[in-house]
């Protein structure tokens, strides 16, 4: 079965920026994978080039097993990229059903594709009187309506209020257990956290990181309380490497599994520093990723 996407050393230049740098992503058949980074991280630019609405400069990119921007491929890819486009004075249903005759696909769909996106209720009316985030599941209605393999959104929850963003989460994790593979990019951790199987993290273009959401968080860290912190530190950089640790607050973040904590509570003790706690604990997403990038990403969502 071929993979919904995967790419090769994808690379986009704008002149003498580099957009996107030598990206290799694999998103699996059936999962909600998340695009996380921020803003300016070049998650858009990959999407229009897996949409083939950009040209690559170098590197190759299969979707469902075919090179991006063929006629059989964009039967088989819906998108939610810019903004859809609707007639504001036709209702939701209109909209759809001009699509769809343009699309060659049966009106009854229109109406399965509204029932999908919780917007059978409001078919009716305006497109003009409908809230955000209704625009916006009537967008991802009209990237369903030919049935897709795979549905690529660009920020999907991007300008929502909360409970617009939680109806685009609900919508997307339903797609998800319907079958259908679902490639989001976001700079909200909260949401990719929620929502999303795998999540590939970029940063600055490039692909710091491929992984499901529980193996990122399983990873082993140790918590430590203890004083003086700063020679806690030192003495902890001297057994683990720079690296491993980490200060936050009025503790130590430690890199290491958590087999070797009572040799790290006896080391620490040997050098006069007192530990008042030493325990694992599970990270979340927003730890991993400034670890792996050294930025922030936002918390909303
Ligand atoms: N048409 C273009 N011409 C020149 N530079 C561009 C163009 N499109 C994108 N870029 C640059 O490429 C980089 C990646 O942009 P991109 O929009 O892909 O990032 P993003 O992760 O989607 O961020 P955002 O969420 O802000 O859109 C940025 O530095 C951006 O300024």
């Amino acid at each position: 079965m071929n993979l919904p996407v995967e790419t090769r050393k994808l690379t986009k230049k704008y002149g003498p920026i580099t957009a996107v740098d030598a990206l290799d992503l694999t998103v699996r058949p059936g999962e909600v994978y998340g695009f996380l980074g921020p803003n300016g991280a070049g998650k858009t630019t990959t999407l229009r080039m897996l949409l083939g609405l950009i040209k690559a400069s170098s590197g190759t990119a299969t979707v469902l097993g075919r090179k991006p921007g063929t006629a059989d491929h964009l039967s088989r890819v819906g998108a939610l990229i810019e903004g859809p486009s609707f007639y504001p004075y036709l209702s939701g249903r209109s909209n759809l059903r001009v699509m769809a005759k343009y699309a060659g696909v049966p009106d009854s769909r229109v109406s399965e594709v509204l029932e999908l996106v919780d917007l059978a209720q409001r078919g009716k009316d305006r497109y003009s009187t409908y809230s955000l985030g209704m625009k916006q599941r009537l967008g991802v209605a009209a990237a369903l309506l030919k049935e897709p393999q795979l549905l690529i959104l660009d920020e999907p929850t991007n300008g929502l209020d909360p409970q617009g963003m939680a109806d685009m989460r609900t919508l997307i994790r339903g797609l998800g257990s319907a079958g259908c593979t679902v490639l989001l990019s976001s700079h909200l951790l909260g949401e990719v956290q929620q929502i999303c199987d795998r999540v590939g993290i970029v940063s600055g273009g490039r692909l710091i990181t491929e992984s499901t959401v529980a193996d990122l968080r399983a990873a082993q860290h140790v918590r430590v309380t203890a004083t003086p912190l700063d020679k806690a530190a030192s003495v902890a950089r001297e057994l683990l490497g720079v690296e491993a640790v980490r200060v936050v607050d009025n503790h130590l973040e430690l890199a290491v599994e958590a087999d070797q904590t009572p040799w790290l509570n006896a080391e620490l003790v040997k050098a006069d520093v007192a530990v008042s706690e030493l325990r694992s604990h599970e990270r979340d997403l927003e730890d991993i990723f400034f670890e792996l990038t050294g930025e922030e990403l936002s918390h909303v969502g």
